[in-house]
């Protein structure tokens, strides 16, 4: 996909928040820069007030890791800041330094399209500390964006109940950048097709479009601008019906269909893009059946999202592609997702040493150590997600796992459960061992995957909360270091 290439030509090394640096440099001049560490990037809460998840953005990852290097552009930019006393902030040899720095950690991730909970390590970077805290603020900027979109295009893609969602959001995404990320993220959560020819182009996601209000509006009449686009574009045949009244629409759209049909082409449908959906869809179809148009499709739009999907689903409305734009590539009702990275581990001569931050709230209190996720199924179902130590006893029969938040929470897995483990290694000191699915295979991933959970997990409000715990190993480490770092 190459997109920090494409769309930058230059090192984005740069791209971090300046504390990030002021810490890389603190911790060259202490002599701690090479010192390995473990990282783990997850977030505290489902978006949307939902039940679950959609992993998104690690192909950017991978790319951003790849190209990780500072050029000469880069350095010296940094070389010339100038700190209070009018010094330089950075001397020459840190410069120096960064320059010769590559990318040498290992990453291991859950694979975009997974359904992922709180708490959950989504990303895991190990190696020397001072790559892992310049990772930080990227790898968050990369992945808490497309996840929420991944997510909200899940949401919304249910609602329509396997019907295509078109992705209509490029006027009002959030600049240039946020609207192809948010079309390939709407795409790798269930959409079907994207208005955004960019992000078609880029990656491979299928362009779709119907036509404007300011088509019509360009004819004296609606029939002329009808006959007029069934002429120019006789295979892309949507009429937007409701510029002037949507029922004169529909007929309209009906004469220019019957006069298509007879040059052998075939009107797609009609959108509908104002008024009451249910009701002018429901009339769109019974006028389009009685007059032998029984395939023709009725879109709509209009600030559509799940919840007046749902609603217009409840109501029995006609409508049969959805048009998002907006609301989806805004993550309108929940603009973050508030992922964080934490530092879990430290080796010290040789040796582990797991880490916690202490806070007055038990959900802030980081997982500590070196740790995976493992799910468990029952008859094909997920039942339970475990938070384990790699190098933990994971040779019991069955596991006990603790809600991270609530320790009276419990629930018991047997370890001859059908399971995966869900960190995937990407990378291995640096080097690259995962193949990338192509974007089409993600978004049948998420679909697959989201197929596996009950669907008490999935509904819009109030869902029930699917099980996360901490391997009582675990539970019990972090306890003690919380109890142990109160005591310092
Ligand atoms: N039957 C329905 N049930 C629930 N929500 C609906 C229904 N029909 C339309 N909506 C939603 O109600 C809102 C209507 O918004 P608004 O009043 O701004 O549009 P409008 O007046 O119909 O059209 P416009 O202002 O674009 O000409 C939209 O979010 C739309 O998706
Ligand atoms: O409503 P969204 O989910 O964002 O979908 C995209 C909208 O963009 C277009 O019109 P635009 O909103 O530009 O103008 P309009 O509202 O006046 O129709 C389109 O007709 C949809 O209404
Ligand atoms: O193709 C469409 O109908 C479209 C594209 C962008 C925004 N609204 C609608
Ligand atoms: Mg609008």
């Amino acid at each position: 996909m190459k997109i920090t290439k494409d769309l930058y030509q230059s090192s984005l090394a740069l791209l971090t928040d300046f504390y990030q640096l002021t810490m890389a440099y603190a911790y060259w001049k202490s002599g701690k820069a090479e010192e390995e560490a473990v990282f783990n990037l997850f977030f505290r809460k489902n978006p949307f007030q939902g039940g679950f998840t959609i992993a998104a953005g690690l192909d950017y990852v991978i790319d951003y890791c790849r190209n990780f290097h500072f050029d000469e552009q880069d350095l010296s930019y940094l070389g010339q800041m100038k700190g209070k006393s009018g010094e330089a902030m950075f001397e020459v040899a840190f410069i120096d330094y960064l320059r010769e720095m590559r990318f040498s950690c290992d990453i291991d991730a859950v694979e975009e399209g997974s359904v992922i909970f709180p708490n959950s390590p989504l990303i895991r970077v190990k190696g020397p500390l001072i790559q892992c805290q310049l990772l930080e603020t990227p790898l968050l900027n990369i992945t808490n964006f497309q996840t929420l979109i991944a997510t909200k295009a899940a949401r919304i893609t249910l609602a329509a109940k396997g019907e295509d969602v078109l992705e209509f959001g490029l006027r009002r995404a959030q600049g240039i950048d946020g609207a192809l990320a948010a079309s390939r993220a709407a795409y790798i959560g269930g959409c079907s097709a994207t208005s955004n020819v960019m992000a078609g182009k880029l990656f491979g996601i299928p362009v779709s479009g119907t036509h404007a209000h300011s088509w019509i509006m360009s004819f004296d009449s609606e029939i002329e601008a009808f006959k007029a686009y069934a002429e120019a574009l006789p295979d892309n045949c949507v009429f937007l019906v409701d510029t002037y009244d949507t029922i004169k629409g529909v007929e309209h759209a009906i004469e220019v269909g019957k006069a298509l049909r007879e040059k052998g082409k075939e009107m797609l449908g009609v959108r509908i893009d104002s008024g009451d959906l249910a009701y002018y869809s429901n009339r769109a179809r019974q006028m389009l059946d009685e007059a032998g148009f029984e395939n023709a499709k009725i879109v709509a739009s209009n600030d559509l999202d799940e919840h007046i999907m749902f609603s217009l689903k409840v109501q029995e409305s006609s409508i049969n592609v959805w048009g998002v734009g907006t609301k989806l590539v805004t993550a309108y009702d929940q603009p973050a997702l508030g992922a964080v990275y934490k530092l879990s581990a430290i080796k010290k001569e040789g040796k582990w040493i797991p880490k916690v931050k202490v806070s007055q709230q038990s959900i802030k209190i980081n997982i500590p150590g070196f740790h995976n996720v493992r799910r468990f199924y029952k008859n094909g179902v997920a039942n339970a997600d475990m938070i384990f130590l790699e190098n933990g006893t994971n040779d019991k029969k069955e596991f006990l796992l603790i809600d991270p938040i609530d320790p009276t929470k419990r629930k018991k897995v047997g370890k001859d459960w059908d399971s995966e483990v869900l960190l995937k290694n990407i990378f291995v000191k640096g080097e690259k061992v995962y193949q990338r699915p192509d974007i089409h295979t993600i978004r049948e991933n998420t679909k697959a995957n989201l197929a596996k959970f009950d669907k008490a997990h999935k509904r819009l409000v109030n869902p029930h909360i699917y099980a996360v715990g901490l391997e009582e190993t675990l539970y019990n480490l972090r306890t003690s270091l919380v109890l142990e770092a109160k005591a310092k």
